[in-house]
């Protein structure tokens, strides 16, 4: 039997209710998204991942060498990172010259939409309409990224090879899409009056990359179709981060070693942890995001009770229990980062409008509801940073 039922309410809409009792550290489901893709920024920078999975491409050592920047960090225990053992399995897509983990995920990535949004030999043409767009896109949406053009790509090319395009929109519209909510008036944050002009010229350039206009397939695809895709992408993308390096630091820290060995491999990953802060500060996992059918129906709650992981290092996720779950409870994830989830209640409570297009009314949002409505000095600052990013 499910762990797990979907059932709406009238405050939240559809949400995930437990069947049985979950113990903590269970996994209640795992699932493959419809579409993923790394950020374009992330990419740029080299964190090198499959196109198809997201699965890490650059072996332990050579992920901390680059990410340390220094070139003679050799790490012991070379069996505990993952990548080199599937290293012999890496292939390219012939037109284009783009890396995958492994044959299996070159096919399922030509066979769902890398045939139609290949650039074979344009694929480095600085002015190549999709390039063109990539770049724009880029601009408008400096790190730290939060959703990727890439995934619209995908989602085109998925629409021009799909046998049954109907289906696909089906499976779309499935996900909750409004760009605005109609009763709060509230806009999705890129959607607002800030990113009018942006969100236009962004829609011009995809228009003229894919030439939707010449193909009936896309007759939804027209600036409102698009702005209501954004929305799509930007309520229920999940953020997916992988790690060649985090990978070997996991499977050392289980390994079997003695006393001696395992104070010097500890001292070695404070160290390069500590490079590597210098050099890249927090930005240290292949990132992307992805699109899944039945994690995008679990609503948010400050005080969750269940985690997204990504137990095989790439795009396959896992939900798991963070504490016992009582049937008939409602299984909630936090939208909101950790960093971003200790903050005030009026601080969380902007960002879930700002991005999700909602007013939380979880228990720990109502217990605050007397706090004041404050931002801390700490959270101006990083507003400010917004507001300048954004012009
Ligand atoms: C990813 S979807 C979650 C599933 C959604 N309820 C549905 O019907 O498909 C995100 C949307 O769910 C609603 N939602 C999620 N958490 C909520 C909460 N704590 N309070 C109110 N609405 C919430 C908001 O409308 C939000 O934009």
């Amino acid at each position: 039997m499910e762990k797990v039922i979907i059932k709406s309410t009238a405050e939240k809409g559809r949400g995930l209710y437990a069947t049985e009792h979950i113990a903590e550290g269970d996994t209640i489901f795992e699932e493959q998204p419809l579409v993923s893709c790394q950020y374009s920024w992330n990419a740029a920078y080299g964190y090198l991942a499959c196109e198809y999975c997201l699965r890490p491409l650059e072996t332990a050592e050579r992920n901390a060498q680059r990410l340390a920047n220094d070139a003679c960090i050799m790490l012991p225990r070379t069996e505990c990172c993952p990548v080199e053992a599937n290293i012999a399995n890496h292939t390219r897509c012939a037109r284009c010259g783009t890396m995958y983990c492994s044959t299996e995920c070159l096919n399922e990535a030509l066979n769902r939409y890398h045939t139609a949004t290949c650039l074979g030999a344009e694929t480095h043409n600085e002015n190549h309409p999709v390039n063109v767009l990539v770049e724009f896109w880029k601009k408008m949406h400096y790190p730290p990224e939060t959703c990727g053009i890439m995934l619209f790509v995908k989602i085109v090319g998925m629409f021009r090879q799909a046998a049954d395009p109907h289906a696909l929109q089906t499976q779309l519209q499935d996900f909750v899409h409004k760009s605005v909510n109609e009763d709060l008036l509230i806009f999705h944050k890129m959607l607002g009056e800030k990113f009018t002009l942006q969100i236009e010229q962004l829609y011009e350039l995809f228009a003229k990359a894919f030439n939707v206009e010449s193909d009936e397939r896309f007759s939804w695809l027209t600036l409102d179709g698009f702005k209501s895709l954004f929305a799509l992408v930007g309520t229920n993308g999940q953020g997916i981060g992988t790690s060649s390096f985090g990978d070997w630091v996991k499977n050392v820290t289980d390994c079997e070693i003695n006393k001696q060995e395992r104070q010097s491999v500890d001292e070695l990953i404070d160290e390069l942890y500590s490079k590597m802060d210098d050099v890249v500060g927090s930005f240290l996992n292949n990132e992307g995001s992805a699109l899944y059918p039945r994690q995008s129906k679990i609503n948010h709650s400050c005080t969750p009770n269940a985690e997204t992981v990504f137990p095989q290092s790439n795009h396959m996720l896992a939900l798991r229990a963070v504490r016992n779950i009582q049937p008939g409870e409602e299984i909630c994830i936090s939208y909101l980062d950790e960093c971003n989830l200790q903050r005030s209640r009026h601080s969380r409570q902007k960002a879930l409008k700002e991005y999700y297009l909602f007013i939380c009314q979880c228990e720990k949002c109502e217990g605050q509801i007397n706090d004041p409505d404050e931002t801390s000095e700490e959270e101006e600052d990083e507003d400010d940073e917004d507001m300048e990013d954004s012009d």
